[in-house]
């Protein structure tokens, strides 16, 4: 797999993410709470925080897909606003649920993404081959989209995002649905992709996968930013540095006492 891994990706540039002040609100909800970060080139950045912490909202803000209220967003010397068309190209987002054409097969999906980037299709077929023997899906790539597995779908939406050889992936829970063997696939694979010197960033609840692959870990609650920083940080940080991730995590979002809330819920299912 690593030679078909080395085939896709041959042309980088460096860039560097400033995301500065981000402030989003969503009617009185206050989704995102002047978020300031900055990822460099290489790096796999991982968001975590509870549901409905600002994670999706952040990175369809840093996408290009969602407009912030206040703060910016950089991508180098563009911004995400101003220059969305640039900062889109640079870019492969995976969303949370793959919104796919179903009537479409695979391949026809990939050669409508290469024609939005005004990609020639001949261009993308050995790019497609490759992820998709990698990820095992060749056989599905005529059959209607409809028809597939929501983790094949999952795969269809990951292999789409690297159509355009963008320079940053950013995946929204983007593992989700996936056996533990494609997950694996797809590690080495946004590791490869860092290796080049690009950048992912990605939110996910599984804390394993974060711990195991990121470089870097911002850990949202309520829309603010609790903890910040490499896996050693964030442990000393928090004061645990025995500690895995998972206990990392519950103490910053105030999770600690979980054990206990359990019991109080078994003894109201009890009563
Ligand atoms: N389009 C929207 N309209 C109104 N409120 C929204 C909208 N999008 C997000 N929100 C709210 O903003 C907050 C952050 O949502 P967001 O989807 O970013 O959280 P999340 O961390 O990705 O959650 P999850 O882990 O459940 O996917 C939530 O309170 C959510 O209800």
């Amino acid at each position: 797999m690593k030679n078909y891994l080395s085939l896709i990706f041959i042309v980088y540039t460096l860039t560097q993410i400033t995301i500065d002040n981000v402030t989003k609100r969503f009617g009185n909800i206050t989704a995102l709470n002047n978020i300031n970060l900055e990822i460099g080139p290489g790096q796999i950045y991982g968001i975590l925080g509870p549901n409905g912490s600002g994670k999706t909202t952040l990175l369809k803000i840093i996408s290009g897909i969602l407009d912030q209220d206040s703060g910016s967003v950089k991508i180098n010397d563009l911004d995400t606003r101003r220059d969305n068309i640039d900062v889109k190209r640079l870019i492969g987002y995976i969303p949370e649920t793959p919104a796919l054409y179903e009537s479409l097969t695979p391949m026809e999906y990939f050669s409508f993404i290469a024609s939005v980037f005004n990609i020639d299709r001949d261009s993308i077929i050995e790019r497609v081959r490759a992820f998709a023997s990698a990820l095992e899906i060749e056989s599905y790539l005529d059959n209607f989209i409809g028809s597939l597995s929501f983790g094949t779908k999952q795969k269809v939406a990951i292999i789409s995002a690297f159509i355009h050889d963008p320079e940053i992936i950013v995946m929204d829970e983007g593992m989700n649905g996936l056996d533990p063997r494609s997950s694996k696939i797809i590690k080495d694979l946004l590791r490869d992709f860092a290796s080049r010197g690009k950048t992912v960033i990605f939110s996910t609840h599984i804390l394993e996968i974060a711990e195991a692959v990121c470089d870097y870990i911002s850990i949202l609650y309520k829309g603010n930013i609790v903890a910040s920083g490499t896996m050693t940080e964030l442990k000393k940080m928090a004061g645990m540095e025995n500690n895995n991730l998972e206990e990392i995590f519950l103490k910053v979002t105030g999770d600690e006492n979980i054990g206990n809330l359990i019991n109080s819920l078994r003894e109201s299912i009890d009563k």
